[in-house]
């Protein structure tokens, strides 16, 4: 039985590791471990509760478990066999943050990783940007499956990023290295924000896919939203941003902003009209209670091959966020950490 004490990683450590191939199946990998209900075939299964909320006067704290049986660590290694791991995120959401000086994530969090055989602690991720990450990437494997598998023509696609804070920049980042778009259209309240990812993005793109993507600012949300096929939502709005005028017909739409309630960015007349997937029912049976909607199916299912995908349409990812894609995505993390320290 080890002795060692647990590792703390830290977020700068972790950035060197960032591999969207890897992070993309290992959130597959979660997907199907929550769909899943078959422990003894050869797909990942979990155990997941809902996340429970500890409300304060400043934020609130979030307490993710969650284990993942049977799932594959790294995709490129061919030999490798399953894992097993468990894992428990805490994360807070303290929404005054930004406006202290100096100015703080309104979003903090870490991972505690687990040894699956003993129960005790093997180490801690700061997990700031493995949350945006991960988010990102549910985003483009859900994008994957809802929008790319029934688009005939792929050429001349364009993306909108609606709320150009943390989580709207890893999408923007996500979707340049992994899919090909002509044009990527930012809006945000506060204009200088988008500036700057335009600027960041612009740096980024001769080495992604998209040598050729032009990318844009706009001054209303209609105005971005206009010729868009893909849409990220990123916002801590209240009210809707997004109206069914604004949208194209075969639209995908990747929600992703928990303002006060986790569906607030778009409006009823989209939910009325769109067939929306999740990610976790036990989940969506706590956060999404309120959504008055037509809620297919989890992502999950689609990669299992039970429920299949609307042929057009408006298709919505109401991402919650749930524990299984921090647990695959930290212990990708963690052993790529464990293998720099042994070369
Ligand atoms: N589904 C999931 O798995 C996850 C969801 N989230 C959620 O994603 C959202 C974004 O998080 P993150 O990027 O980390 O946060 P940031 O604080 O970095 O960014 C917040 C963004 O929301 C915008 N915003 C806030 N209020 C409003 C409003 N009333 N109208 C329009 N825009 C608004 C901000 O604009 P401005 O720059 O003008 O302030 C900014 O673009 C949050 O709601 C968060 O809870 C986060 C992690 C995981
Ligand atoms: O899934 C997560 O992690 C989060 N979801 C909602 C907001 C806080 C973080």
């Amino acid at each position: 039985m080890t002795t060692e004490q647990p590792v703390f990683i830290s977020e700068n450590e972790l950035k060197q590791f960032t591999d969207w191939k890897e992070i993309l199946h290992a959130l597959e990998q979660a997907f199907l471990a929550v769909s899943n209900t078959d422990k003894s075939g050869s797909h990942p299964y979990s155990s997941q509760p809902a996340r429970t909320f500890v409300h304060t006067e400043g934020g609130v704290l979030l307490c993710m478990p969650g284990f993942v049986g049977n799932h594959i660590v790294f995709k490129s290694d061919k030999t490798s066999t399953p894992s097993s791991t468990l894992a428990c995120k805490l994360i807070t959401s303290f929404g005054d943050n930004p406006k202290r000086d100096p100015p703080l994530p309104d979003i903090n969090g870490n991972i505690f990783l687990f040894d699956n055989i003993t129960g005790k602690l093997q180490a801690t991720l700061e997990a700031n940007y493995i949350t945006g990450l991960r988010t990102a990437a549910a985003s483009i494997v859900a994008t994957e499956q809802l929008f790319f598998s029934r688009v005939v023509d792929k050429s001349n696609l364009v993306l909108g990023i609606i709320g150009t804070g943390t989580q709207g920049e890893l999408h923007a980042i996500g979707f340049l290295n992994t899919q090909k778009f002509a044009k990527i259209k930012l809006w945000n309240r506060t204009r200088s924000r988008s500036e700057r990812l335009m600027a960041k993005l612009s740096d980024l793109v001769p080495s992604t896919l998209n040598a050729e993507v032009v990318i844009s600012i706009h001054g209303s949300v209609e105005e971005c939203c206009k010729d868009c096929d893909v849409i990220v939502t990123a916002t801590s709005t209240s009210t809707p941003l997004i109206f069914r005028s604004f949208l194209k017909p075969d639209v995908h739409i990747n929600a992703i902003g928990a303002g006060r309630s986790h569906h607030a960015e778009l409006a009823q007349d989209i939910y009325d009209q769109c067939s929306v997937f999740i990610d976790y029912k036990t989940g969506a049976k706590v956060e999404l209670a309120n959504l008055k909607s037509n809620i297919v199916g989890e992502i999950g299912e689609i990669l299992l091959g039970t429920k299949s995908v609307p042929a057009n349409g408006i298709s919505v990812f109401q991402s919650i966020g749930m524990a299984t894609e921090d647990v695959t995505v930290g212990r990708l993390f963690y052993e790529k950490y464990k293998q720099a320290r042994s070369d």
